[in-house]
């Protein structure tokens, strides 16, 4: 097959910032997907209904003239008001609340440490049908950072879910075999997203002949084994299973450093990438559904109208290796082999 033509994609789990980083790479994502949902981590983080609304203004205008839709998240904290998550999701102005255990992850530090304080919120949206997204790793210091994700489930996730019955959840960017079988034994109120870099990246590839300071993110990338449940779950036709890039720019500079930030950016050739992977599992059948249908029945959402095509050339495509910003450079995801995809303009 040298051609395929998607329903535009949808990409469930995007990193936009603010500001001179905003203006500077929405347009990679405004470029091929027709709605994302526009993570909450700023600083300080989206908490509000009215903050929500004022971000989707700023987003709107990084995007100015796309055919994109930004559907927002809140971040929730606990001090997060029942009523507002209830009028905003109402008003139809947030998709989904995030929950950040606090200290997980980049800009996380606003996030939940007691889990009774947020109840009421949860059993809120619960009532209502609102997901909550979850960032699913433990931050306790005795836990491996490669078991985390495992953790939370057990320790977490599931009394959380026992204890709020009803309650829609999507635990993001999973990352491990466990959280592929937990998602799919969960039945209809639980789905997972899948990166693009977690179907390609073992842990090996960030630190086998020198680190890689851009294949690191969070949850960090695992042993082979999992990266092969991931890519049989992406790949695999469930409904339970779509894509949410988890695309996560950081300035060049703070990811190539002593201590550098956690985040792959790949908005800018997710869909070619992931067109490869598919094709090179004998699916790209079922490459739509991963990008375009499944999440949008889960988000209760239609599919969108237009369309996306992808088309195959014998030679491999080149990609920008930088996304010049106001806030810096942003180095583009370099899957480490050719692609031969790319989105016919
Ligand atoms: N995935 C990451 O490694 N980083 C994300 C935060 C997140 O999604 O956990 C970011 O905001 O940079
Ligand atoms: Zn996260
Ligand atoms: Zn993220």
């Amino acid at each position: 097959m040298n051609r395929i033509t998607l329903a535009r994609p949808d990409d469930w789990h995007l990193h936009l910032r603010d500001g001179a980083m905003l203006a500077g790479i929405a347009p990679e994502s405004a470029r091929d997907f027709a709605r994302a949902l526009i993570m909450p981590n700023l600083v300080p983080p989206v908490v509000t209904g009215a903050e929500a609304a004022a971000y989707r203004d700023r987003v709107l205008d990084a995007v100015r003239g796309a055919d994109f839709t930004p559907l927002m998240t809140l971040y929730l904290t606990e001090d997060t008001d029942p009523a507002d998550v209830a009028r905003a999701a109402a008003d139809g102005l947030v998709a989904a609340v995030k929950l950040y255990p606090a200290g997980a992850t980049t800009n996380s530090a606003s996030g939940v440490r007691d889990f009774d304080r947020v109840r009421a919120v949860l059993e809120t949206m619960a009532e209502i049908g609102l997901p909550l997204c979850v960032h699913g790793e433990v931050t306790t210091p005795e836990v491996d950072i490669f078991d985390r994700e495992a953790v939370f489930i057990e320790t977490v996730l599931d009394p959380i879910r026992r204890a709020t019955p009803g309650l829609r959840v999507v635990m993001e960017h999973i990352t491990t075999r466990e959280g592929v079988d937990y998602v799919r034994a969960g039945g209809p109120d639980l789905a997972g997203t899948i990166t693009t870099h977690h179907l390609i990246l073992n842990r090996n590839h960030i630190l086998v002949g020198g680190i890689k300071p851009h294949y690191y993110c969070l949850p960090v990338a695992k042993r082979e084994t999992h990266r092969q449940a991931l890519l049989a779950a992406a790949t695999g036709g469930e409904s339970c299973f779509f894509l949410g890039t988890d695309s996560a720019p950081h300035a060049k500079g703070t990811k190539e450093c002593s201590c550098g930030c956690a985040g792959c950016f790949t908005a800018t050739n997710t869909l070619p990438i992931l067109a490869q992977v598919f094709e090179a599992a004998g699916t790209l059948d079922r490459l739509e559904a991963f990008t375009s249908q499944h999440g949008a029945a889960f988000y209760r959402v239609p599919v969108n109208s237009g369309t996306l095509t992808l088309e195959r050339s014998p030679e491999a495509q080149t990609f920008p290796a930088e996304i010049v910003t106001g806030a810096g450079p942003v180095v583009v995801f370099d899957p480490g082999f050719p692609i031969h995809w790319r989105v016919a303009r």
